[in-house]
């Protein structure tokens, strides 16, 4: 994506995008202006235009989009044409959060494990999935072609466990634990920080009341 220069902040936006236009699609939506979309996701129509154009357009002047088609063609942006196997490393309140979310098999995002060390996990059963201690990982990892590794396991672990990781060829990880990996250039690490959307909001509450003369 970098290398066809398109901005992380347009890829950032696609899963909107594609979110907004699942829904509208659920809704028996055939095609939408720009205008339109605009409304419904509070971005400028222009935005909409733009960050589209990156990938060739898709709308038609007059006709707006055609909301499955471009729902389709984000999701081959997104890859997510193809399933991803996953496993969750870390079957504690995190994991198991993650791992009871159904939604994510409907993007393709397939969960084939759950991996803890705490004995008294062994063999819960989350899905129909059975978590399973460590010493089974290598051989899920070599057998299962997992693409994803979720880790959600405390921060002073994050780093042995990714060194696993990777030794068994994973190359993209779903990062709970809060601490930086360093790894090798080709594994892809996406972070997720829950709190700082958290104080995003508390920013937004701040303001709000400022501007309302709100203590
Ligand atoms: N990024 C975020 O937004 C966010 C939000 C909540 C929690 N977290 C982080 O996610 C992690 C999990 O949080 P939680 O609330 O689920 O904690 P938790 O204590 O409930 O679960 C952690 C699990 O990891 C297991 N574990 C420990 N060492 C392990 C290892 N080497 N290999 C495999 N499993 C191991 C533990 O046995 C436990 O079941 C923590 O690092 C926490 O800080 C991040």
């Amino acid at each position: 994506m970098e290398s066809r220069g398109i901005s992380k902040a347009v890829i950032g936006r696609l899963p909107r995008y594609y979110r907004y236009l699942g829904e509208l699609n659920e809704a028996g939506v055939e095609r939408i202006s720009s205008s339109d979309l605009s409304k419904k996701m509070h971005v400028t129509a222009s935005q909409i235009r733009q960050d589209l154009n990156n990938f060739g357009g898709f709308g038609q002047q007059g006709y707006g989009y055609n909301v499955k088609y471009l729902r389709t063609e984000i999701g081959k942006i997104l890859g997510l044409d193809q399933s991803h196997n996953m496993v969750i490393i870390g079957a504690g309140n995190l994991g198991q959060a993650l791992a009871n979310y159904a939604s994510f098999a409907r993007n393709g995002f397939i969960l084939k494990g759950i991996f803890d060390v705490n004995p008294e996990l062994k063999g819960k059963v989350i899905r129909d999935i059975p978590i399973r201690m460590m010493d089974e990982l290598e051989t899920v990892l070599q057998e299962e072609n997992i693409d994803i590794a979720a880790l959600t396991i405390p921060k002073t672990k994050a780093v042995e466990v990714s060194d696993i990781l990777v030794r068994n060829g994973i190359k993209a990880i779903w990062n709970f634990a809060h601490t930086d990996l360093n790894l090798p250039k080709d594994v892809i690490v996406e972070s997720v920080h829950l709190s700082d959307s958290l104080m995003k909001l508390s920013y937004n509450i701040t303001r709000y009341k400022e501007e309302h003369g709100e203590d």
